[in-house]
């Protein structure tokens, strides 16, 4: 089957045609600085448009059996990958208060596609999917149940297609059959989540309501007090100010100027203080989550670093595991320093608990998806 893959971003769009038999990628590409308020000229629609005009080629050749969306938030309904309909795309839109930089990009989205394309099937990977299996003390806020029932506010956690990936690639590196497999898994992109895994399930994981909560990202503050939201509202800023502010002038670009870790870590090596102490708070942050998650999980049978920074920054790892000394991990310096595109063991042979990295392959998990999920129709 030939599958387009659509992962829409707050500012980026990136979508692949593959084909499921030989898991071949046929063609794919990247549209940045789109979306309003990204300085670009393209909405997501015309986006769409042009994936369309870049793919007519490859097309015409082999027309598409279907498209496989990444949708960010799937709220409490939807726990499965699912066949997209008009009521479907009305519920997903109804999320988009949940997550305002990345879900009504995924029904602009979905919306271009049944324009250009209406008799082709279209399917629906939550990130939230994965985190369904969150038992109630870790998704439950400690706030009144009324803000549950009348808006839904709870944790439902993101990046899950990822984690779910990541998580079963682990498995098979270390032979331990995924349904009985602990692990802490530490998705560091632009966005950032840590996932805490027991018998192959989530259990736990650092982002919340929305992907806003938890460690520092890119553009993103993570935790913070939240009464200083409210301070900052009596000070006389507005609710989209302080949006703005948390979503996307804070983190790593707040902490040192800058939201890419290559230069972060360059400028710290070269002597600038900001860029070390931006390295230290994030580096920080996340040794503390995974320390916590160690618990949560009864003992992890492995540490696992992915995305952007996961799989290329050997300084960062490095940073995070330094911290961890507590737990008796250490890493081989050597193996932490390989550049590879495999999945692989970096800690010392002596370390208390096994540290991986595995490349993540989102678009390849929503190609599989809608796969299972366009077989599973009845013809
Ligand atoms: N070779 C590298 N060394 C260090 N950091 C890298 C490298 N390549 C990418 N990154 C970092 O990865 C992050 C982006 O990760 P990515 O998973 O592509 O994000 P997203 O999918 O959320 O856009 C950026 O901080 C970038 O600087
Ligand atoms: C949910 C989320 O934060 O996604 P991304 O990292 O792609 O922004
Ligand atoms: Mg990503």
């Amino acid at each position: 089957m030939r599958v387009l893959v659509i992962n829409s971003g707050s500012s980026s769009l990136k979508y692949q045609v593959r084909d499921t038999t030989t898991d071949e990628v046929q063609a794919n590409g990247l549209i940045e600085r789109i979306g309003e308020g990204n300085g670009g000229p393209l909405d997501h629609g015309a986006a769409m448009d042009l994936v369309a005009t870049e793919l007519e080629g490859v097309l015409a050749r082999r027309p598409l059996d279907a498209v496989g969306h990444r949708v960010v938030h799937g709220g409490e309904r939807f726990s499965e990958p699912v066949l997209i309909n008009n009521e479907i795309t009305r519920a997903i839109e109804r999320l988009n208060p949940l997550a305002p930089l990345h879900n009504p990009a995924n029904v602009l989205g979905i919306r271009a596609i049944t324009a250009k394309w209406p008799e082709l099937p279209q399917v629906a990977v939550f990130d939230t999917a994965f985190h369904r299996t969150l038992p109630e003390h870790a998704w439950r806020y400690a706030i009144p149940d009324s803000l549950y029932r009348k808006y839904g506010i709870r944790r439902y956690g993101f990046h899950g297609t990822s984690h779910e990936f990541v998580t079963g690639r682990a498995a098979q590196l270390l032979g331990i059959p995924v349904s009985e497999f602990n692990a802490v898994v530490a998705h560091l992109g632009n966005g950032v989540s840590l996932t805490a895994v027991q018998s192959g399930a989530s259990i736990d994981t650092s982002m919340g309501f929305t992907p806003l909560e938890g460690l520092v990202m890119g553009t993103r503050s993570g935790d913070l007090d939240p009464s200083i939201l409210v301070f900052l509202q009596r000070q006389g800023m507005s609710a989209d100010e302080i949006d703005k502010l948390l979503n996307r002038d804070s983190g790593l670009k707040a902490l040192a100027g800058d939201n890419d870790m290559r230069a972060i870590v360059d400028a710290a090596q070269s002597g600038d203080q900001r860029a070390a102490m931006a390295l230290a708070v994030t580096s920080y942050r996340l040794a503390k989550y995974i320390g916590g998650y160690h618990v949560a999980v009864g003992g992890a049978q492995a540490i696992v670093f992915t995305a952007g920074i996961g799989e290329n920054s050997s300084a960062f790892r490095q940073l995070v595991a330094d911290r961890l000394g507590a737990l008796g991990i250490s890493l081989d310096s050597d193996a932490n320093k390989v550049r590879s595109k495999q999945a692989r063991v970096i800690s010392a042979p002596d370390s208390a608990i096994p540290v991986l990295v595995v490349p993540t392959d989102e678009e390849a998990a929503i190609a599989e998806a809608t796969l299972k999920v366009i077989q599973a129709v009845p013809r």
